[in-house]
């Protein structure tokens, strides 16, 4: 998968990413790879981070400091996890000028918003966002240019946002290869807790049962595991900071969806105990369908790809 050809002039000036992991150093490679910047700069609170991003190459210019960082950014794209936030935010918010995007990656909505704007000062335009597009995998060497091509980008700008610095920032994730969709923080994170958190939480649990069931039972619980059980031992592999923090910090949407999921999981229960096989045969029909018709329209992440497609 490649990206489209760099643009003859760039979109905006100063583009910073605080951040430098999976998520901040595909948007370094992206728009660096397209020219979408005409200064791309990279923070990161890591020393080593700084000094790894200074090998790769990636960025222009790798800030000493936060300040360093953020005079005259046009456009500042937070990529540190959910809970890091508001010390992100606070520790650019006295070197932003007036007029500049500050916008986050982060993997909530509701909590980021809200630590974004207890931080930011008035002039500054927030416009919280979401690539809906990753890996297991985290750190400056996991990145990879074609990370969003032809993923989601969900962009949560408040009622009252500057429609101009929305279309600005809509242009830089599209440049990038991302759909953009916009909705509210609230509907994201219900959104995102039903296909994306209550998943993980899942493959958290289901591997460290088994993890567990093994070593009760001298078995070969994980050693014998089909296909099935891997793919939830590659979820169960993504990073233990990031996941702690969007659960921590989409509690009540988190909390809603696993009630229904534990109602769903009793039925089916149920259903076993009692032989009911038709209604296991019906529920595997419609997921089966489900399945099919995510693949049909080109939205599957194809996971086990990931590593073939970096580029
Ligand atoms: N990993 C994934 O698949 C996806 C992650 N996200 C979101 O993107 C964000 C970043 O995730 P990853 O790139 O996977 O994380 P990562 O762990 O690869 O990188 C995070 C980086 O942030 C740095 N950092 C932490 N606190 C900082 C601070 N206060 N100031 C400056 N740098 C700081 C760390 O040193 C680290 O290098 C998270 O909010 C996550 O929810 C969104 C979509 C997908
Ligand atoms: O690796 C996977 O399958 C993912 O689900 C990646 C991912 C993780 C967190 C997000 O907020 C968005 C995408």
């Amino acid at each position: 998968m490649v990206l489209d050809p760099p643009l003859a002039r760039p979109l905006l000036g100063r583009l910073v990413v605080i951040g430098i992991g999976l998520i901040g150093s595909s948007i370094l490679r992206a728009a660096g790879a397209r020219s979408l910047a005409g200064t791309l700069v990279a923070y990161d609170a890591a020393e080593a981070v700084r000094a790894r991003v200074g090998e790769l190459g990636i960025a222009d210019e790798v800030a000493a400091t936060p300040a360093e960082a953020v005079a005259d950014a046009d456009i500042v794209i937070l990529c540190v996890p959910v809970g890091a936030m508001g010390a992100a935010a606070e520790a650019i918010a006295p070197h932003l000028k007036p007029g500049a995007i500050v916008s986050d990656v982060g993997s909530v909505k509701g909590a980021v918003f809200t630590a974004l704007r207890a931080h930011l000062p008035e002039g500054v335009h927030i416009i919280p966002g979401h690539p809906v597009a990753g890996t297991e995998y985290s750190g400056p060497d996991a990145g990879f240019a074609t990370l969003f091509r032809n993923r989601w980008s969900i962009l949560t700008p408040p009622e009252d946002a500057d429609p101009d610095a929305v279309a600005r920032l809509t242009g830089l994730w599209t440049a990038m290869g991302a759909n953009v969709e916009t909705m509210s923080v609230e509907h994201h994170d219900l959104v995102l807790a039903i296909t994306s958190h209550v998943p993980h939480l899942i493959a958290y649990n289901i591997v460290g049962t088994a993890a567990d069931l093994e070593e009760v039972t001298q078995s070969e619980v994980i050693k014998y595991s089909a296909g099935g059980f891997r793919d939830f031992t590659r979820i169960a592999a993504s990073d233990p900071t990031m996941w702690r923090d969007v659960f921590l910090n989409n509690r009540e949407a988190v909390l809603e969806v696993l009630g229904r999921f534990t109602e769903d999981l009793i039925a089916l229960q149920r259903a076993i105990r009692w032989a009911e096989g038709d209604k296991l045969f019906e529920l595997f029909t419609r997921t089966r369908a489900i399945r099919r018709s995510i693949i049909e329209i080109g939205q599957e992440t194809a996971a086990p790809d990931f590593g073939r497609e970096r580029g």
